[in-house]
């Protein structure tokens, strides 16, 4: 029979103790062993953002199921294949699915995806997902880019840094006043007025909420207030990661729905729509991104051959 301690072991600590340092280089180095270039730039794609992967060229992909210690995509729109290529000579790392609070993983495994691009060499990482708009000035197909978030799950002490700190990856209390790289953001702003997008870019406050229930108005109301531009289910535990273990982080929302506010409305979030809003802004942001990831200057640049 299952003792008190051994209960509270299994069911509370050992879920913090169970992505270790060691797991996350035996991944990485399972991923390098079958790979004859490290990637400086992880990509993540948001709900129907998938295409963003097929821009990389000389693709070499893994399938999640097949990677040592991975979770697997369990959300429509989110493919759930690893895509290692180049993008305008530039060697990526694309993730064609996330993976999110709602599905259920503790927080520690959604996010063990940041600590495996740090194993691989990645030195910054680009987030996309989908948001529903709370900005009363944003409209659908919008592109927001984060300057900040608000963590609702880890006001409740939710946190992907939860437990025992392991100093190979970062330090116990990492700084967030800076999560957002400004130059990447800037670069965005460039990249996106020579493409003719400025139209459509804006810059904002992400909110992530746990899902997978979309909003109710009183809550997209208070988010409001708060001082949320968009709200989502995404992003910002991957961000937490990244950060901690020293990667630059540039993140953008797509704004595939306007939240309701409003107590007349007949509006309803869903993710087809979601999916939808998706393909047709794709091409606009695979020209977004694969332009700032041909800007993005590296400290290991040179050795790209090397590898
Ligand atoms: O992975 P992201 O944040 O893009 O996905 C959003 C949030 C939910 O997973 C889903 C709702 O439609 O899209
Ligand atoms: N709310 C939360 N997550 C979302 C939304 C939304 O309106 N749209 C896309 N992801």
């Amino acid at each position: 029979m299952t003792t008190l301690v051994e209960f509270l072991n299994e069911s509370l600590l050992l879920p913090l103790h169970r992505y270790s340092y060691e797991e996350c280089r035996a991944t990485a180095d399972w991923l390098l062993a079958q790979m004859n270039v490290r990637p400086l730039v992880g990509i993540v794609c948001g709900s129907g953002l998938g295409g963003l992967a097929e821009m990389l060229k000389d693709q070499v992909a893994f399938n999640y199921k097949d990677i040592p210690n991975f979770p697997q995509s369990t959300v429509h729109g989110h493919a759930g294949r690893l895509v290692f290529g180049t993008l305008k000579g530039k060697p990526c790392v694309c993730m064609q699915g996330r993976f999110h609070l709602y599905e259920g993983y503790p927080i520690q495994k959604i996010t063990l995806p940041m600590r495996i691009f740090k194993l691989l060499g990645v030195e910054t990482v680009i987030l996309t997902n989908a948001a529903g708009g709370l900005n009363q000035d944003y409209r659908v197909g919008d592109v927001m880019i984060l300057k900040d978030h608000l963590n609702m799950p880890g006001f409740a002490g939710n946190n992907p840094l939860a437990g025992p700190n392991d100093e190979r990856f970062g330090v116990r209390f990492p700084c967030m006043s800076d999560a957002y790289d400004r130059d990447l953001q800037q670069l965005a702003f460039d990249v996106g007025a020579e493409l003719g997008y400025s139209d459509f870019l804006r810059k904002g406050v992400y909110c992530v909420l746990g899902g997978p229930s979309f909003e109710t108005i009183a809550e997209c109301r208070m988010l409001h207030k708060l001082g949320a531009d968009a709200v989502g289910m995404s992003t910002v535990h991957e961000v937490i990661v990244a950060r901690h273990c020293g990667m630059r982080v540039f993140a953008l929302s797509l704004i595939t729905n306007q939240a309701v506010m409003d107590y007349e409305s007949e509006e309803k979030a869903n993710h087809e729509e979601v999916l939808e809003t998706g393909r047709l802004r794709a091409e606009q942001l695979e020209r977004l991104v694969s332009n700032m990831v041909m800007r993005i200057e590296h400290n290991s640049d040179e050795n790209i051959n090397l590898y």
